[in-house]
């Protein structure tokens, strides 16, 4: 059976640069839109030229090789004639393929927003289209508050959609712009639109999130018929944000409702990419990827419970929707006090631990792993200190080093220019086979010396730390008060680039953070032996 073209429509550089935060410079839109391009997006809208420096410098240049270049702007104003409206000449000035006419569709707002009246509303749709057209552009209209214009007057909005067609549209795109519309009435008033013989290859849905059903309502124009999808990477928008292409392009490909029925221009082979273009997204807005984004986020196919874990052991099916790799995703059984017994297993084969499942070994593992969760440890962050937890309980671990004792001051003093100065200093006092050593550090801070007065000597396996950097570190207080527990957790990596967290806990700031900096140093001298990491190399 043939298989119906849906064309995606990425608005990420117009509409997404609509949403608080995000402000795209010349040079964040040339990587996206090259990002957008080789994915395989079939239209790419830049912004609007003419608006603002830099969207008109951004359209001085057409920026996409295979996918249409796309500028949006309004129709041209009621009262002048096209050729004289500013406007509307920037945008056919704009290095694009296209032009996407943003129009009123709803008689409320032509006569509220516009104020002229709603003959001139179609005359300005129709004079907008012929004008694209006749400069050699494809014309495409987004019908402005499509939704809420037809349940309110539907012939005026049927109107403004047909004149968009007649004058010659591609696209004639159905917009609930305030995102208030549900799957079912979208259904039935796209069925409708096609009825009264507007084409379903010729029609768009571009779908707000603001009940949280943009992907949904999006999926039910195209099943009622629509051709053309308008969405941003990850959901990015105005208010709530627009139908997230990402979800959008997994579900298309790989639910059979709609793979069987449609295909949309993105190579097959590209999907395997979805979840590195929508971090590399995240990376240039300089966000954290959201962990339950569907199909890309890192919880998407993760479990921390020991049901599932044991289930998902025996096959992966038993919990997954689709496989995650076919996304480039991965499965995550993570280590918690809603693990059982094949959480663990696993979690320690993926370690290149193995463990018999009637092993008492096993049993004091997870005990000990439960108790200190119940104190505040929260190993599902720090892969590294899990894993040394279970090498030390299963008894597979040397003693590269022990701890005397340490020691660390604050002192506030004056400088010799008069100045208030903050000094922390630390002593470390440690064991290394037999050999005893001391070192002293100042630092930045307290954590700060006594990270440095560690690693500065650890005798004979000071070489083996050279490369130890410590990438981040997060404290949480876990309860109010003054005798608060505190969580600190430290991101460590090293020459080869290889991450790896750990955890500590005490009520006292400093001692959490020596725990996690010990472990990170343990972690690194297993690592270097080939006892540890394996799933931090995975
Ligand atoms: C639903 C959407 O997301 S639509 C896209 C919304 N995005 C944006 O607005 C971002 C870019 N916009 C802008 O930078 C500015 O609005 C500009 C440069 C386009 C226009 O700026 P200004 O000329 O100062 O107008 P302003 O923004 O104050 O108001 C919009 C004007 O456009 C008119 N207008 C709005 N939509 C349309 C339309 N579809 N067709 C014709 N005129 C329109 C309004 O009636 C209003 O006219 P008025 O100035 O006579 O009251
Ligand atoms: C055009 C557009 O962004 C909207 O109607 O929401």
């Amino acid at each position: 059976m043939t298989r119906e073209r849906i064309h995606l429509f990425d608005t990420t550089l117009r509409d997404g640069q609509q949403t608080p935060g995000v402000d795209f410079s010349v040079e964040d839109k040339i990587a996206i839109s090259s990002m957008l391009d080789a994915f395989g997006f079939d239209y790419v809208e830049g912004g609007y030229p003419g608006a603002n420096p830099t969207d008109t410098a951004f359209f001085s240049e057409k920026r996409t090789e295979k996918a249409a270049f796309v500028a949006f702007g309004m129709t041209k104003r009621a009262g002048i004639s096209a050729s004289n409206d500013p406007g509307l000449a920037a945008l056919l000035q704009a290095k694009s393929d296209a032009i996407c006419f943003v129009a009123k569709s709803w008689d409320y707002h032509v006569r509220v927003a516009l104020g002229c009246t709603n003959e001139e509303n179609l005359q300005s749709i129709r004079e907008s289209v012929e004008a694209a057209r006749a400069s050699g552009k494809k014309a495409m209209v987004d019908c402005e508050h499509f939704f809420d214009g037809y349940k309110a007057n539907p012939d005026y909005a049927l109107a403004c959609a047909r004149t968009a067609y007649e004058a010659g549209a591609r696209w004639v795109v159905l917009c609930d712009t305030n995102g208030g519309t549900q799957p079912a009435e979208i259904r039935r008033i796209v069925e409708t639109v096609i009825a009264t013989g507007i084409p379903g290859s010729s029609l768009g849905i571009h779908a707000h999130d603001d009940t949280g059903q943009a992907v949904a309502n999006s999926l039910a124009a195209v099943e009622a018929g629509c051709r053309q999808i308008q969405g941003t990477l990850n959901g990015i928008g105005e208010r709530c944000g627009n139908a997230n292409l990402v979800t959008l392009v997994a579900s298309l490909s790989l639910k059979e409702v709609y793979s069987c029925r449609f295909e949309t221009g993105i190579d097959p082979e590209r999907l395997s990419g979805l979840t590195d273009l929508s971090h590399a997204f995240d990376e240039l807005l300089n966000r954290s990827p959201n962990h339950q984004a569907p199909y890309v986020g890192a919880s998407a196919f993760a479990t921390k419970a020991g049901i599932h874990a044991s289930a998902l052991l025996k096959d992966p099916k038993t919990y997954e929707h689709v496989p995650p790799e076919t996304v480039g995703n991965f499965r995550k059984v993570m280590i918690s006090d809603q693990g059982g017994k094949s959480n663990f297993i696993n979690a320690l084969k993926r370690r290149g631990i193995v463990v018999q499942k009637d092993d008492p070994k096993l049993d004091l593992l997870i005990s000990i792993v439960k108790e200190r969760e119940a104190t505040g440890y929260a190993y599902e962050g720090a892969d590294a200190s899990f894993e040394l937890l279970a090498h030390r309980t299963l008894g597979t671990i040397p003693e590269f080093f022990t701890v005397d004792s340490f020691r660390v001051m604050v002192e506030r003093r004056f400088d010799a220019n008069g100045r208030i100065k903050t000094v922390s200093e630390a002593v470390v006092k440690l064991d290394v086979d037999g050999e005893r050593v001391m070192s002293v550090a100042e630092g930045d801070g307290p954590v700060n010396a006594l990270d440095l007065a560690l690693r500065k000597d650890l005798g004979k396996y000071q070489a083996e730390i050279a490369d130890l950097v410590l990438a981040d570190f997060k404290v949480r207080i876990l309860n109010g008060g003054t005798a608060a527990i505190t969580r600190v957790l430290i991101e460590s990596t090293d020459g080869d680039g290889t991450r790896w967290w750990t955890v500590g806990v005490s009520e006292n700031i400093i001692d959490a953070s020596f725990q996690a900096l010990t472990d990170s140093i343990i972690y690194k001298l297993m690592k270097n032996r080939h006892m540890a990491g394996r799933m931090a190399a995975e």
